[in-house]
């Protein structure tokens, strides 16, 4: 950190940095001197460093020593400043707030807007969150600044990591001391806020919405509103003034879509793979969105497939239907391609830092938007979906045509620039800018005039920005100069001179000229209210073309890899017939298809199989066919049964390398410990080695009684791959478990991966021998069969029987006793001798149970 040095000893211009970087400490200021942005002290190493900037140097006072500096210019400011944003900085920019040459002393400056990760709207770096904790309750908010998108709701300290993983904000904002880490599933940055910030939020927006009550919105509680409040005001005041659109909080539900659990968003590589790489997703495999619109419902959709099956099937109705009517596809995907991104056009405009030309985007998205509901509103769509949302898409043409008939087709970057509102559209206007354009003849006509009167035909008229207009008369000329002109400058051939009517010609120029850039603001400004007046429909419009850009993608992908409609049911199976996992596919030559058969008789496959051979890639695949299907998309297979789930659980191995702090055994067993505890017989759960991570004992022994809860108490639809040959034996002890494995062939020591799913358990781990292919030394590969052979022969089976016997032998002892417990609990004296009978009917029952499972 930099000492603040004493104010005496500081230039002026330094002192007033020193005030605003008081102001800021958090933050990188960006303080504007001319042309460039400087940054000092530490936050000018941190410049260099990060955006590879020189350093330099200036002093700060009188014969005091030098200060750090480095600097950006100002017009190519925006790449640095979204750098630095990305890396998790925050900017504030300081402004000259006046013209240098026009100013008085030091230039006043202002800080004129702070930018952090989650309030960056013109980048959609995804937006901010706040949790607000009270008890063991968290309250959490999600506001989008680039769309208005704005929901909150009250979460455990679990479902508020999924509510947070769901939306990715680039920044969250914490109570102080708050101890929450969603850094570690997400790529985020946390912001610390005092209480009373959270006060003072909830004021200002109940203040700046006019909330009469939380219940008018929909919340439960008071307490829901906090961290809108807070987050709402966090934007408001680090954008100074002009807050971009912002729709009123809304109750976040999940209620209609299936919850994807966040260790299922990584393990699935839903939208970026492990490594972070978003061009190796699923997303990435099956987006063929045209907007920015389409693109983030797409997305939102693979955190939120729909749950029921009435909406699956309208959405997949819609999809087929596209898929049919390939002219119609076609035409639409024609206009979506050229169609601006609304939403963002929408809160560049509410946040005052639209440009003309983000004007004349929002003038084609309208007029394409409004064409495309004329061509599509009449057509024969037999899908309600496709038909109704034709037929919701505002009509905005008139609003439209005003942008058309007020902006020229090519206006400039700037308002301030002037030349961007068409002729015809003020009096006033026009005649300012004959005024302008005929200046240059009216000059000539006076230079003419005065030519004439001195005969001297070499005097000119000229202009310098000091002078401004002037007569130009050589020096052997100058005996014929009349008495009126007034000298003003002597160069060495010539003198110059103005007359009362240059003067007045001059003014009114120059007055044309600055009354015309104000005239022109004024009309821009008045345009941009009639805007603002109809965001809500335009919202509503961008919302319906987002979601039919949605359908047109899914429609799409299913036409170009010839993917096929999976049939929709409630029942609790999923089969599936030559299925294909679309993303391993993208990657693999020759990828071998399988198929699945769950039902609610046989709801468990264990997968084994040697390493390599692609039970993991098995086991996602059926998570990412289920999980696609209830997006209403077609998926990659022959044919597909799939019955809707009420949440999608998947505990991938890599999914530990994000969460640092917690050793990888302890972290796999808390994610497997939350699962258990959210899913439901609705569910589809998907396990990838499962305990692999503490000894083989421990492990095979976890395992079993994993499976066996699964089985008895939970009863979800589950996929398990193990390398624990030894688990495959439940599947003689409890119904609904069936065994598969991977297939290989061997060709003496070599095993080749047939990546086939066959029915029954593997033969063996073979992973020596993928050992030796992965290229260990021969000597090593040897040793390790020698000591192999050694463990099978001497410890493992004995051992493990034991470990069998033991649980067997634990389960039995617990359900025994359970049973002399109920006997103990029977109250005879208040048992009438009809409940009696009951219960020795029941007692009956239950020690037939406990007799079978006993060995
Ligand atoms: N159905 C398939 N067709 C063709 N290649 C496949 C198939 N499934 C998997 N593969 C290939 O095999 C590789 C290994 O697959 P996967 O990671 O699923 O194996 P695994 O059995 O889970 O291995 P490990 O036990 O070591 O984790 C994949 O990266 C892919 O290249």
């Amino acid at each position: 950190m930099w000492n603040t040095p004493s104010e005496g000893e500081l230039t002026p211009m330094l002192s007033q940095y020193h005030h605003f970087k008081r102001l800021h400490p958090d933050c990188l200021l960006f303080f504007r001197l001319g042309d460039f942005y400087e940054l000092f002290y530490e936050d000018a190493h941190i410049g260099s460093k990060e955006l590879g900037l020189v350093l330099t140097s200036r002093p700060s006072g009188k014969g005091k020593e030098r200060i750090p500096m480095c600097g950006v210019p100002y017009h190519s400011s925006t790449n640095y400043i979204t750098k630095l944003v990305s890396k998790g900085y925050k900017v504030a920019i300081c402004e000259q707030m006046e013209d240098a040459t026009q100013a008085k002393g030091l230039v006043r400056r202002e800080v004129i807007r702070v930018i952090t990760p989650g309030t960056y709207f013109e980048k959609d770096l995804s937006g901010l969150a706040c949790v607000y904790v009270k008890g063991k309750r968290y309250f959490c908010a999600y506001l989008n600044p680039s769309t208005g998108e704005f929901v909150a709701g009250s979460f455990s300290q679990e479902q508020v990591y999924e509510f947070l993983c769901k939306f990715s904000p680039r920044e969250v904002l914490l109570q102080r001391g708050t101890h929450l880490e969603p850094e570690k599933y997400i790529r985020t940055y946390k912001t610390e806020l005092d209480e009373e910030y959270f006060s003072r939020g909830l004021e200002e927006l109940i203040r700046d919405f006019n909330l009469h009550s939380y219940r008018s919105l929909g919340f439960e509680t008071q307490e829901e509103l906090i961290p809108c409040g807070c987050a709402y005001l966090y934007l408001k005041s680090t954008q100074r003034g002009f807050t971009p659109f912002v729709s009123k909080p809304k109750p976040y539900s999940d209620e209609g879509y299936v919850r994807i659990d966040y260790r299922a968003r990584r393990g699935l590589e839903l939208l970026e793979s492990y490594e972070g790489r978003e061009d190796i997703s699923l997303f990435s495999v099956i987006d063929r969105t045209l907007t920015g619109m389409g693109r983030r419902r797409l997305k939102f959709h693979l955190l939120h497939p729909f749950r029921s099956r009435e909406r699956i099937l309208q959405v997949q109705s819609a999809v087929e239907e596209l898929t049919e009517k390939r002219q119609a596809l076609k035409e639409i995907r024609e206009y979506l391609k050229d169609m601006p991104d609304i939403e963002r056009l929408i809160s560049r405009i509410s946040g005052n830092v639209a440009t003309p030309r983000d004007f004349v985007l929002l003038k084609k998205a309208l007029f394409l938007a409004s064409r495309l509901k004329e061509g599509f509103s009449g057509a024969e769509f037999s899908s309600s979906l496709l038909k109704s949302l034709f037929e919701d898409m505002q009509d905005l043409r008139e609003l439209a045509q005003d942008i058309d008939n007020t902006l020229v087709d090519d206006p400039p970057l700037h308002v301030k620039e002037g030349g961007l509102i068409k002729d015809g559209v003020s009096h006033e206007l026009d005649r300012l800018r004959y005024i302008c354009q005929n200046s240059e003849s009216l000059l000539r006509e006076y230079e003419e005039k005065l030519r004439k009167e001195t005969g001297v035909q070499s005097l000119k008229i000229g202009y310098n920005r000091v002078m401004g207009y002037y007569i130009e008369v050589t020096k052997p000329n100058l005996k014929y100069v009349p008495s009126y002109f007034k000298r003003r400058q002597t160069l060495s051939n010539a003198e110059r001179f103005i007359t009362e009517e240059l003067s007045s010609l001059e003014e009114k120029i120059l007055s044309a000229q600055a009354r015309i850039k104000d005239m022109e603001y004024e009309i821009f400004a008045s345009l941009r209210e009639r805007v603002l007046s109809k965001v809500e429909a335009i919202a509503r419009s961008a919302q319906k073309v987002g979601f039919l850009d949605y359908l047109q993608s899914l429609a799409y992908v299913a036409l170009e890899k010839g993917w096929k409609k999976p049939q929709i049911t409630d029942e609790k199976v999923i089969k599936i017939k030559e299925g294909r996992h679309p993303l391993i596919e993208a990657f693999v030559k020759d990828y071998v298809p399988n198929d699945t058969s769950i039902d609610e008789r046989e709801n468990i496959m264990i997968i084994t199989g040697p390493n390599m051979a692609g039970k993991s890639s098995y086991i996602r695949q059926v998570a990412v066919l289920t999980l696609l299907a209830h997006m209403g998309s077609f998926i990659p297979c022959q044919e597909a049964e799939i019955g809707t789930v009420s949440s999608i659980h998947a505990r991938i191995g890599s999914g530990d390398i994000l969460a640092l702090g917690v050793s990888t055994f302890m972290n796999e067993m808390l994610d497997v410990a939350s699962i258990l505890n959210s899913a439901d017989e609705r569910s589809l759960i998907v396990l990838d080695e499962v305990g692999r991570g503490t000894s083989t004992y421990d492990g095979i022994s976890l395992t079993k009684a994993l499976v066996e809860y699964i089985a008895k108490r939970v009863k979800a639809r589950t996929l398990l791959a193990t390398h624990y040959l030894e688990i495959t034996k439940l599947e003689e002890e409890i119904n609904g478990i069936r065994n598969y494995h991977m297939a290989v062939s061997r060709e003496g020591e070599r095993v080749n991966f047939l990546y086939r799913l066959k029915r029954g358990s593997a033969e063996g781990s073979f992973g020596i021998e993928v050992a030796k292919m992965a290229g260990l030394p021969q000597e090593l590969i040897n040793r390790a069969k020698e000591i192999l052979s050694e463990y099978e022969s001497m410890l493992q089976l004995p051992f493990l029987e034991r470990v069998y016997a033991e649980s067997v032998r634990i389960a039995n002892e617990k359900s025994w006793q359970e049973f002399l417990d109920y006997i103990e609990s029977i109250d005879i004296a208040n048992t009438t001798p009809l409940q009696a009978l009951l219960v020795l009917s029941q007692l009956k029952e239950r020690l037939k149970m406990l007799k079978d499972a006993s060995p």
